[in-house]
């Protein structure tokens, strides 16, 4: 099992909860919903859904959602997030998205992308945004 490999309870559990944050997306523009559920490394779960905006690019991602819950909660450690959607297969995080999430996680850290039957696909995010720039680059 690799070092980042969650437990089946884990995986279904961070799979249901990112399914429950898509129900509560707010997406009156794209009618384009997106849950996501972080895992900590203390075992809590943390989810996030797309907010859309009247004026559109006031728009934000269910990723950054709840990576910035789960940082102004006191949060700093993540085992994985979990990103939802209706489609098939399942939606990859923006670019945006991609480097936010840098910010917070190891380049071996994994994202599980659940399409609308409930089947995912996992990569790392040193696979969706590799040679990436990240706060050790700063020091
Ligand atoms: O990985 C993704 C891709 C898109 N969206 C949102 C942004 C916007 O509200 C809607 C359509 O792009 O989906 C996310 O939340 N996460
Ligand atoms: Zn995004």
């Amino acid at each position: 099992m690799p070092a980042h490999a969650l437990t089946d309870i884990e995986l279904q559990t961070i799979a249901q909860k990112a399914a429950e944050a898509k129900a509560k997306a707010y997406c009156p523009n794209s009618n384009f919903r997106v849950g996501a559920c972080l895992i900590t490394t203390d075992g809590q779960y943390i989810s996030g859904a797309n907010i859309e905006n009247a004026s559109y690019p006031v728009g934000t991602c269910a990723e950054r959602v709840a990576f910035g819950t789960a940082i102004v909660s006191g949060h700093r450690s993540f085992k994985a997030i979990a990103v939802a959607t209706d489609i098939k297969p399942g939606a990859s995080p923006c670019g945006m998205c991609r480097q936010f999430m840098r910010e917070f996680s190891p380049p071996g850290f994994p994202v599980y992308m659940y399409d609308k039957d409930g089947e995912y696909k996992v990569v790392t995010i040193g696979e969706l945004l590799p040679d990436s720039f990240g706060p050790e680059d700063l020091q």
